[in-house]
């Protein structure tokens, strides 16, 4: 259909924080160039209130917006939205449109990473219409299974009322992608309390207990009291971004606060519906109660739970399939497109940022790719500048916010920021901690390789970020400073002014 072919300079597939980033960093070093964003979604995201916090860290908020938005900020730019099918890196057109681009970004982001697929009883969260349909179903239920250990079941478990749940994780603490298990246990006493009233509605749509048995459990309760029903607006339209659950209601059918029982170092074995249990002998799948459910999951510690859904939270994985058929992208172990230090793939002139790609480059000894908004953000801008750099023929080097991984955000309403190798991530032994925890405020970690800072957990409001990421950074031997560089009573400010 030849009034339907436009050619377009660039070419970027996702309408993400990647996806967005690089659109509005291109537009703005080359506004001459067309350029054409190729979406799925109704909307795009976009980045508001940035806030560099200190060299690295950074700050801001992601709001879902129509696409006009941009349109009007940026006149060279078309959106275009529409499910890319496949791309033929070798004549640089789609079987949609003919594009003629020199560069080709793509920014699809991920997709979760289910413990089964097509199970009608296990969800997964991802987008606006997940979420709604989580949200949609809790409404109706008495007990939900969230399985996995990140940063969604840390978000689910603490916010979820009115229904009980029964969080399996298969290691010995919770939040391992973020956190050790002395960070762990801080912030476990949180799970006993009732949850804080929520701050105003936001005007924007936006988005020491013992350590347990091996395949022990641990129960926290919190009893509905003084809460009014203040949880704010219904969420239609909101977009999940760092505070996506506090645009939506996340109550279930009971009338209770917050019920988490904690199922430690345990996987699933076996997720099965009532026919199936009660058609199996009665040793091998043995519920905890005797009420009846619409769906059971039997654990690797032996024990099986009956409740209404499963939360699948166990990570995600690189929306990448569209790109494969007929090309030779080189895929990371992770399942991402992996890119160089340009944010090249291993097909010329196809670029990919965020969620969608594995950094395959050396990466400085204190970051770490995370799929996190700040790293697709990053990831955006740089691959952006690297795009113009490439057409303009400009010499680009790897920007400097990939010499320090840095990460601010929210568990169980602290502050938490993390920097480095803050879980001494490839240290091996050859790492020293030093702690300081002021129970219900704060938690702070360093971790220590040959006497220099090489990562930190600051939970609470620590106010260190900015004098430990300059420690982090300039590598200065702290051998002097010993056990007194977590001295409450000494401004560590002061001392390395
Ligand atoms: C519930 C939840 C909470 C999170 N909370 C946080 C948090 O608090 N802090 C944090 O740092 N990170 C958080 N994350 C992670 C963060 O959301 C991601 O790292 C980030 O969104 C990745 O951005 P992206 O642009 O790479 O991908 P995405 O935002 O996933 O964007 C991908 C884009 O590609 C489009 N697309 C997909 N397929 C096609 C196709 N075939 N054709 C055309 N377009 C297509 C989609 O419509 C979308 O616009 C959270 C993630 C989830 C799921
Ligand atoms: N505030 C924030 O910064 C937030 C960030 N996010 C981001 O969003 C993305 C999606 O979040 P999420 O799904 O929680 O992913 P995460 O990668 O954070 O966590 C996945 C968890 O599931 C575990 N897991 C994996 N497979 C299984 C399995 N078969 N059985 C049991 N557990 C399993 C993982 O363990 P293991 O690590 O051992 O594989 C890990 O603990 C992530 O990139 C996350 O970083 C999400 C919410 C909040």
């Amino acid at each position: 259909m030849a009034d339907q072919e436009k050619t377009f300079r660039f070419v970027i597939v996702g309408g993400g924080i990647a996806g967005v980033t690089c659109v509005e960093q291109l537009s703005s070093q080359i506004p001459s160039a067309e350029v054409a964003l190729i979406t799925a979604g109704p909307q795009i995201k976009a980045v508001t209130n940035y806030k560099q916090v200190s060299k690295t860290l950074e700050e801001f908020d992601v709001e879902e917006r129509p696409s006009s938005v941009l349109e009007e900020k940026f006149p060279n730019l078309t959106v275009i939205h529409s499910a890319v099918k496949s791309l033929h890196t070798q004549s640089h057109a789609s079987s949609l449109f003919c594009i003629l681009s020199i560069n080709i970004i793509n920014s699809f982001g991920a997709r979760p990473k289910l413990l089964t697929q097509d199970n009608p009883y296990v969800l997964g969260i991802r987008d606006t219409d997940s979420a709604q349909e989580f949200q949609k179903r809790l409404a109706n239920a008495k007990r939900i299974v969230v399985v996995g250990n990140g940063g969604i079941a840390l978000e689910l478990v603490f916010e979820v009322e009115g229904c009980e749940v029964i969080w399996a994780v298969k290691d010995k603490a919770i939040g391992n992608t973020f956190f050790d298990p002395g960070a762990a246990q801080f912030l476990i006493p949180s799970l006993e309390t009732n949850k804080p009233e929520r701050p105003a509605p936001c005007k924007r749509t936006r988005y020491t207990t013992e350590e347990p048995a091996p395949g022990g459990s641990q129960t926290f309760t919190a009893d509905r009291n003084a809460r009014g029903d203040g949880s704010g607006p219904t969420g239609v339209g909101s977009a999940l971004g760092p505070d996506w659950h506090e645009g939506i209601v996340l109550r279930g059918a009971e009338q209770v606060s917050r019920r988490v029982s904690l199922e430690y170092q345990c996987e699933v074995k076996k997720i099965f519906t009532s026919e199936e249990l009660l058609n199996s002998p009665q040793q091998t799948l043995r519920p905890e109660n005797e009420r009846s459910w619409p769906v059971y999951i039997q654990l690797t510690n032996g024990k099986t739970f009956g409740c209404d859904f499963v939360v699948s939270a166990t990570g995600v994985v690189p929306n990448t399939e569209p790109f494969l058929h007929g090309n030779k992208f080189e895929l990371a172990d992770d399942g991402g497109l992996q890119v160089d230090d340009h944010m090249m793939t291993s097909e010329p002139d196809v670029y990919a940022a965020g969620d969608v790609c594995t950094a395959s480059w050396q990466h400085s000894q204190l970051w770490q790719q995370m799929r996190l908004w700040t790293q697709a953000r990053q990831m955006g801008w740089y691959t952006g500048r690297c795009m113009a750099a490439h057409v303009l023929s400009e010499p680009i080097e790897l920007d400097f916010c990939f010499e320090l991984f840095t990460h601010i955000t929210k568990f169980f309403n602290y502050k938490v920021v993390l920097l480095g190798k803050f879980n001494g991530q490839g240290l091996g032994p050859d790492q020293e901690l030093l702690v300081r925890c002021t129970k219900g405020q704060e938690y702070v970690k360093v971790v220590l390789r040959g006497g220099r800072m090489v990562g930190a957990v600051l939970i609470g409001e620590t106010d260190l970020e900015e004098t430990f990421e300059n420690l982090i950074l300039n590598q200065m031997d702290l051998t002097p400073y010993g056990e007194e560089l977590l001295n409450p009573n000494i401004d560590i400010e002061d001392y390395f002014d």
